[in-house]
């Protein structure tokens, strides 16, 4: 296919390999090569026909890359990458430290506006579909309640934001959903429920040589917008029982919107997810997002974007036509 969409990836970790496979799935989009801080002989890709930058390089290939795709982690690679990013090419990307969020799109938007590219950032499932399903719930149904569950399963960001911790070399985190809460949603009884009463958080770890487990608990369970409003539990192991016991990256969730119509009928939407891979899944999404993105910048469109901003449609490979005759 002539025309396909290139695309760069930034940072090669989890969510990374799992853009370089979704693009692999997506005839209208080709690889450019993806930029590492790291020493690129030290990364190994999916598909090793693939080139591998320092991200040093990056300012070289302004003229190559039609969207970057950030795969850098919310907490310390974001807040740094993003702005520059905006400033050289249409960037997205999946920045999920909801409570910064305002401050992070303000930071890109005016780069992406100086230089005439678009940045879609806070893409994925939550932040992402899920924020989309809680709009249209809220939208619909004026009068009522919405609810957001996660797992049990391993959260992307809150294990990045582990690993970030000084003296941890590895780590992950699960989120349990309170099944208590999940009762009470579903009957009907739109519980009035506070953070702690809907999750609690669950850490493994390896600690560095000589690292102070009770300082790593304490910066792990007292972070703010990430651990300090939930129950969290951590749990130190060896790098053996981490690779051989936590590997998988299995999440999900979903978002209800319970409320009543006009006439006082009781009405409940809902949307989940079901992820065999986390990464993988968010990974799907940016990719699409890439394409519109692309699209966006196409018709002159410039600045920073959320998914609210961007219409379903420039999300799909086929056309407007198509669109109307196969999906309406
Ligand atoms: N909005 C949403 O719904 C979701 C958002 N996310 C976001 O995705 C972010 C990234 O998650 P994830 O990919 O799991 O994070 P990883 O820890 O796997 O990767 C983060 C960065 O760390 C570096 N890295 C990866 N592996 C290694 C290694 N072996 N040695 C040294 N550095 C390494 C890479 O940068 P480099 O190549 O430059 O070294 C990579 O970009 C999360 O922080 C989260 O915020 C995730 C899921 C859902
Ligand atoms: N952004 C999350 C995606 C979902 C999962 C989650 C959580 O378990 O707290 N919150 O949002 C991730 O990084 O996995």
């Amino acid at each position: 296919m002539t025309n396909r969409i290139r695309v760069g990836i930034t940072g090669y970790g989890n969510l990374g390999r799992g853009v370089e496979a979704a693009i692999a799935q997506s005839p209208d989009m080709r690889l450019v090569g993806v930029f590492s801080r790291r020493d690129p002989a030290g990364v190994q890709l999916l598909d090793s026909e693939v080139p591998v930058y320092s991200i040093d390089r990056t300012e070289e290939f302004t003229d190559e890359i039609d969207v970057m795709i950030l795969c850098g982690g919310s907490k310390s690679d974001l807040p740094e990458q993003g702005p520059y990013m905006a400033g050289l090419f249409n960037v997205v990307d999946s920045y999920d430290t909801h409570a910064s969020i305002p401050e992070y799109y303000a930071s890109v938007d005016q780069p992406a506006r100086e230089s005439g590219h678009v940045y879609l950032l806070s893409s994925g499932w939550d932040p992402g579909l899920f924020s989309i399903n809680r709009l249209m719930g809220e939208a619909i149904l004026p009068e009522g309640e919405t609810y957001t569950f996660w797992g049990k399963g391993l959260s992307q960001g809150h294990s990045d934001a582990v690993r970030r911790v000084p003296g941890v070399k590895g780590g992950v985190q699960y989120t349990i959903p309170s099944e208590t809460a999940i009762e009470r949603v579903r009957s009907g009884q739109l519980p009035q429920l506070e953070t702690r009463d809907k999750h609690v958080r669950e850490c493994y770890v390896v600690l560095e040589e000589g690292a102070d487990a009770n300082a790593v608990r304490h910066a792990i369970v007292s972070m703010p917008a990430y651990f300090a409003d939930y129950d969290t539990t951590v749990h130190f192991i060896d790098e053996a029982t981490l690779k051989a016991e936590h590997g998988a990256m299995p999440h999900g969730g979903f978002v209800i919107r319970s409320g009543k119509t006009g006439q006082d009928n009781d009405q409940v939407m809902e949307f989940s997810l079901k992820l065999g891979s986390n990464p993988e899944f968010t990974a799907s999404v940016l990719v699409a997002y890439a394409r519109a993105v692309h699209r966006l910048a196409r018709l002159g469109d410039i600045g920073a974007k959320t998914v609210f901003d961007v219409a379903p449609g420039l999300l799909s490979p086929k056309s407007p036509a198509q669109l109307r005759k196969e999906l309406l």
